[in-house]
């Protein structure tokens, strides 16, 4: 399902990365600087290996010896940082339907109903993102990402701003995600706990 053979190059940071995983949730994890967030980045077209090739499910996001490399909109990839990053002057309602990105959408495979009710937001719709909690932002984040219609989500630490308890209320929104969405999943996380709650399998960077 995710297949990876990557030379990456970050300033005086260079590693092969060599991840080939049929599980469709995989955490990656590994220490500080191991490179994980450049592995996302790659996926998601941000940042441009050195050389290699990258597929999900079959399809070829990048390919430096078939000079491959799909622009960031095509790849179709919802990204979730360790913050949310929602837009403060706009309400969740509008942040939300930012993902669509001006679509109008009926025949989109996420809708606004109902993500809004996978990821328990409906009383949220006309807040401003100063007024919610971090594991409410993130929900959010989460929803903004789905209604970009992706066909993989990407994690980068989303717990890693939470207090413990907003930390076990956003897990099982996590858990929905992955059980009721059946996208593929890449999460990179630093905590055994959460990797263990959510991925299928763990692909380690040391
Ligand atoms: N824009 C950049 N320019 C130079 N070096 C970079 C750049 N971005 C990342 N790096 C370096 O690449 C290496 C990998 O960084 P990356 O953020 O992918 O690691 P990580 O495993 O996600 O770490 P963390 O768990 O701390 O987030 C680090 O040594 C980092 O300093």
């Amino acid at each position: 399902m995710l297949d990876i053979d990557l030379q990456l190059r970050r300033g005086a940071f260079e590693r092969h990365v060599r991840i080939a995983e049929d599980a469709r949730v995989l955490a990656l994890t590994g220490p500080s600087g191991a490179g994980k967030t450049t592995v996302l980045n790659a996926i998601a077209g941000l940042v441009r290996p050195a050389a290699g090739r990258i597929a999900i499910d079959g399809r070829t996001l990048f390919d430096s010896t078939a000079g491959i490399d799909v622009p960031t909109p095509r790849r179709h990839v919802g990204y979730v940082f360790q913050d949310a990053r929602l837009f403060p002057h706009r309400s969740v309602r509008a942040n939300l339907l930012y993902g669509r990105h001006g679509r109008r959408g009926s025949d989109d495979a996420f809708q606004l109903d109902a993500v809004v009710a996978l990821l328990g937001i409906g009383s949220l719709l006309d807040r401003r993102p100063a007024n919610l909690s971090g594991g409410e932002a993130q929900r959010v984040a989460i929803g903004r990402a789905l209604l970009s219609q992706p066909a993989i989500l990407l994690f980068d630490e989303p717990l890693s701003s939470l207090d413990r308890d907003r930390r076990e209320e956003l897990i099982p929104y996590l858990q929905r995600v992955r059980d009721e969405i059946r996208l593929p999943m890449v999460y990179v996380s630093h905590t055994e706990d959460d990797v263990r709650r959510i991925a299928h399998a763990i692909h380690r960077l040391d």
